[in-house]
């Protein structure tokens, strides 16, 4: 079968930093007020996405913070939970965006925290699973965002932690992955989710590293850039979930981190800035901060360091007392 990939034209792209601070700060403004509006559906996700990047690449300096909080209590609802934009209904991934912008400012502790801790709560199911809102939809997704919500906020030992673990464990699989549910085929973006849940969990011993390990390295293509599945064209978001799941692991020297560099730095746009999915692509928030995150991860240039578990400045979780287990 001949293998799915991208050919990279040999110009290697030179490292355009300032273009990618531009196109961060000048998102939802005019030059991208379109994609900023089709967008609404995820705002919260995109703020903490753009947000996080620009922290990464600007030395740790966001502006407008008063303006962003405003917007965070906007989208706050008395059960507690957050919805991405106002007027929309809340749902637990938009809840550990607004936590997690709330820790890049530092005011995390203006939230009402006992209220965000009971809506996640309240989203566990008797078999340790969580929903993402109250339709019910289960999903391994949906335990990370719970236990990385309520770490942020110094609160996890509010949920069922073992029965957590437990679910999380009956979605591994024989090739050392794990799905979106017991019986789901392995995918790169949920693996991430999974060993993240664990490693908050302080339970990697129940991953089996070397498999997995194997089966997260055999993602990398010729090209350099990794896919989610096998079969699977590369793409850059994939350069963090499983890169960064390597690393949690201990294993992040099985893939051939010079190949992965040039192909994420492909996959800038030297005109507006950002990065896209893959070389030639619009650029967008989310694999921006994803392409951003994994060369943190690889100490490129001025980057300034990431936590490979939640995803966030170490500056923040070095701050938050976080130590999140990693194998070495
Ligand atoms: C453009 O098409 C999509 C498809 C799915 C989604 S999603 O919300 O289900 N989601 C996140 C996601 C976001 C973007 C995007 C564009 C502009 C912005 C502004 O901030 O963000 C783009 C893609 C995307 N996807 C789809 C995707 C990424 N790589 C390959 N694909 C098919 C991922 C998707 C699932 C998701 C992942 C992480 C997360 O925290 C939340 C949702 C969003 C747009
Ligand atoms: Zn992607």
């Amino acid at each position: 079968m001949l293998q799915k990939d991208v050919k990279l034209d040999n110009t290697t792209k030179t490292w355009v930093l300032k273009k990618h601070i531009d196109f961060l700060q000048s998102f939802g403004k005019e030059r991208h007020q379109y994609e900023s509006s089709m967008m609404e559906f995820l705002r919260m996700s995109g703020m903490y996405w753009g947000l996080t990047a620009l922290y990464l690449i600007n030395d740790g300096k966001i502006p407008k913070e008063d303006e962003i909080f405003e917007y965070i209590k906007s989208c706050e609802h008395s059960c507690g939970g957050y919805s991405p934009a106002p007027g929309h209904d809340p749902h637990l991934l938009y809840t550990l965006s607004a936590v997690q912008i709330a820790c890049l400012l530092n005011r995390e502790l203006e939230l009402p925290i006992e209220k965000i801790v009971s809506y996640v709560s309240n989203l566990q199911q008797d078999d340790g699973s969580f929903s993402g809102d109250k339709w019910g939809e289960i999903d391994t997704r949906y335990s990370f965002c719970a236990l990385a919500c309520l770490s942020l906020l110094g609160k996890h030992n509010v949920i069922d932690l073992v029965k957590a673990v437990e679910f999380i464990k009956s979605c591994q699989n024989f090739d050392g992955g794990f799905g979106s549910r017991p019986g789901a085929e392995s995918h790169g973006g949920l693996i991430y989710c999974c060993v993240g849940s664990l490693s908050i969990a302080g339970r990697l011993d129940l991953v089996d590293a070397d498999t997995l390990g194997w089966w997260l390295a055999e993602r990398q293509l010729p090209s350099g850039g990794l896919n989610g599945r096998p079969e699977k064209l590369p793409d850059v978001c994939y350069s963090w979930w499983v890169f960064s799941t390597l690393n949690i692991l201990g294993r992040d020297h099985w893939i051939d981190k010079e190949e992965l560099k040039t192909f994420i730095l492909a996959s800038q746009d030297n005109e507006g800035g950002g990065f896209s999915d893959r070389p030639g692509d619009e650029p967008d928030p989310f694999h921006t901060l994803f392409g951003l995150a994994a060369l943190s991860l690889m100490s490129y240039d001025t980057i300034l360091p990431i936590d490979p578990t939640y995803c966030m400045p170490k500056a923040v979780i070095n701050r938050l007392g976080l130590k999140p287990q990693t194998l070495s």
